[in-house]
């Protein structure tokens, strides 16, 4: 696998406190990878590091086979940050060539990219009204458009719908899965888990600067699966079917839960109902999702150190 990102012991301190300490992170190029952790947890800084705006104390940190301080390598970047605060006074057609001209596009091609990355961020038409007048949507498109107008092979994301309804988050997860088809990498930071969970094909979890765990979806969420199977009645041949096809737990007269090895196993589980005669209502397998394990593995809300659950102080 070639890296896109690699870091080793990469370390940020301020005013001697360790706010992310020894990360070892590898994407590979292509992936789109989500960055997940609570408030504080040292995630924009980690991504102000891997574009060289911030400094690390110690540790190398490696994009696109470079350095970041590396012009080459930096015009090969794109960027949304979290905080976009842009020239208000400009239109976004101005504002995209501004930043189109600044990472070296000739004017010829900003003519035609412009109006293309308009169009693809939902904007068409829109482009020659002042960024002041833009709505806090609009203005997360515009800064989606910046992002990828100079045909970045790394693209940041910092929590790129944070400011969109949700018809602007699906339409952003087309984006994302569109860089991916044509072999750009994505880092994307958010803490809207399922659109993360629905775009990423791995993801790392940080906690206090430091990553907890960090694997594709199948191996964090894949392994044992409870699935729900509700049925008019039981017959004992049918238990004994499911019993043996995984471990089973009944919940009432007319559900069961029967835990089974994985995805794998649900047809056979299908076929066993559907043989004994009986009238199938639902078979839900209850898979895991990022929030529960980011509960689990995070627990606290990294600010306050609060239970996100119950409110004590972990
Ligand atoms: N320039 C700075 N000077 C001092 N402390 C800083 C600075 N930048 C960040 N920090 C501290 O570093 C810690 C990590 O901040 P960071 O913004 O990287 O977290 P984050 O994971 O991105 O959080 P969030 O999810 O809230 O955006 C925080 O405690 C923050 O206060």
């Amino acid at each position: 696998m070639t890296l896109a990102i690699q870091t080793q012991h990469l370390r940020k301190e301020y005013k001697g406190r360790a706010v992310v300490q020894g990360l070892d992170l590898e994407v590979g190029e292509g992936e789109v990878f989500g960055f997940l952790g609570p408030n504080g947890a040292g995630k924009s800084t980690t991504v102000k590091m891997l574009l060289g705006l911030v400094r690390p104390t110690s540790g190398s940190v490696k994009v696109l086979g470079g350095s970041p301080d590396d012009p080459a390598v930096r015009a090969r970047l794109g960027f949304l940050p979290e905080q976009f605060r842009f020239q208000t006074w400009m239109t976004a057609h101005e504002f995209l060539n501004f930043h189109g001209q600044l990472a070296g596009l000739k004017a010829e091609e900003l003519r035609t990219r412009i109006p293309a990355v308009l169009k693809r961020v939902g904007l068409d038409g829109r482009g020659n009204e002042a960024l002041g007048g833009y709505s806090k949507g609009m203005l997360q498109r515009a800064g989606l458009a910046g992002a990828i107008l100079a045909h970045p092979r790394l693209v940041f994301l910092d929590e790129p719908t944070s400011a969109l309804d949700p018809v602007g988050r699906v339409e952003v997860r087309e984006i994302i899965q569109e860089l991916r088809r044509e072999g750009v990498t994505v880092f994307l930071n958010s803490h809207l888990l399922s659109e993360v969970e629905q775009v990423s094909d791995r993801v790392a979890f940080v906690k206090a600067g430091e990553v907890v765990r960090a694997g594709t979806l199948n191996e964090l969420l894949g392994g044992a699966l409870p699935v729900m199977i509700k049925v008019d009645r039981f017959t004992p041949d049918l238990l004994a079917d499911l019993g043996r096809l995984g471990h089973l737990e009944q919940q009432g007269a007319q559900q069961v839960s029967v835990t089974v090895s994985g995805e794998e196993a649900i047809p056979a589980l299908a076929n066993a109902v559907s043989a004994s005669g009986v009238q199938l209502y639902a078979l839900t397998p209850q898979r895991h999702d990022l929030e529960d394990l980011f509960l689990e593995l995070v627990g606290t809300s990294g600010d306050t150190g609060q239970s996100a659950l119950t409110g004590r102080v972990a």
